[in-house]
């Protein structure tokens, strides 16, 4: 059996050696010669999973150890009788974490209290429920859109344009697809608070960049449209920019490498079912107070440093990626 896998997944290697032929790559370089004799690829966001690298190819297994699946043509594949498997939920408290740090950020450097503002999430899966959650605990009116939630549970989202009209800060967690692309545009804007910031961790696509440079809204993006390429005047006038790291907790990659793992042990029948990194420190979900999250998230994620060091680097956007410290998650 033999396996491609992104050499940048964390805490991989060793693991599947007993019961495969293991090649590492980097994510951006695997060609479609690399997986014609694979059964599995273990990717990222970095490798277009298509037609083009796959087809003709001997791979039954595409196990992204990401929750976001833009990057694999699931049609194609499911046509062409290729599982593929996500780590959806993996890095949700990695997000809350850049969503937490970002809040405590502008309430600091625009001076509120959370319980002065209305934060708007759209997107309330894995990561928009966290961050509901957490954010009515620490005082915001939090609104709440997701059509396909509300279509099926009837939970009393709002449709977007309406939180988009109340809300000061509004955050995108949604998946990048034909319904979500660009979704926060021109119209969307035009109906929002002058001066309130749109967050987003999702997909750069999901935003229009060049919209949202003459709304007259602020923002804080960690994810960017034609990424590493940024656009210099978005990524300038940003209050906060990073380089698409909202999810890189320990944990949160430690859940994604566990997650891929699984799939494949399912797919191939290898007894690693249940195996989880042995070095990556336990999760410790708890609740925490707004002060004590403001008193300590410094201490663990300085989302400012991160942002100035982006804005002066811009061309190191992957290489910022790919040595970054992997962030602890304490709540
Ligand atoms: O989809 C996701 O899980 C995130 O966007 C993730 O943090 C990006 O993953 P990468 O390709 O950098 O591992």
């Amino acid at each position: 059996m033999k396996i491609i896998a992104d050499s940048a997944i964390p805490f991989l290697k060793g693991v599947l050696e007993p019961f495969a032929e293991v090649r590492y790559l980097p994510g951006k370089a695997i060609s479609a010669a690399d997986v014609r004799d694979a059964d599995a690829l273990l990717t990222r966001t970095r490798t277009r999973c298509d037609a083009a690298l796959l087809a003709g190819s001997r791979v039954r297994l595409v196990a992204t150890a990401t929750i976001g699946f833009d990057h694999i043509d699931t049609a194609w594949c499911t046509a062409h009788g290729i599982t593929v498997t996500t780590a959806a939920g993996c890095n949700a408290r990695g997000v809350l974490q850049w969503v937490a740090a970002a809040l405590v950020h502008l309430s600091r450097t625009q001076g509120w209290q959370p319980a002065e503002r209305t934060l708007g999430v759209v997107g309330v899966g894995h990561v928009g429920s966290l961050v509901k959650t957490y954010a009515e605990a620490w005082g915001f009116r939090v609104l709440c859109c997701d059509p396909p939630r509300e279509e099926r549970e009837r939970c009393g989202f709002l449709p977007l344009e309406e939180v988009a009209r109340q809300a000061d800060i509004l955050t995108f967690h949604t998946p990048l697809d034909d319904t979500t692309r660009r979704m926060a545009g021109e119209e969307l804007f035009r109906r929002m608070k002058p001066g309130a910031v749109v967050m987003n961790s999702s997909r750069g696509e999901v935003v229009d960049g060049a919209a949202l440079l003459r709304s007259g809204l602020e923002w804080a993006l960690d994810v960017w449209e034609h990424e590493p390429d940024l656009d210099p005047e978005l990524l300038g006038k940003a209050l906060l920019a990073t380089p698409h790291i909202a999810g890189y907790s320990e944990q949160g990659k430690a859940n994604a490498t566990a997650m891929s793992v699984a799939a494949l042990a399912r797919c191939f029948g290898l007894p690693l079912e249940g195996w989880y990194p042995p070095e990556a420190a336990p999760s410790v979900p708890r609740p925490i107070a707004w002060q004590e999250l403001c008193d300590t998230i410094g201490g663990v994620y300085d989302i400012g440093a991160e942002s100035r060091r982006l804005k002066e680097h811009p061309g190191d956007f992957e290489s910022l990626r790919d040595r970054y410290a992997y962030r602890r998650e304490y709540f």
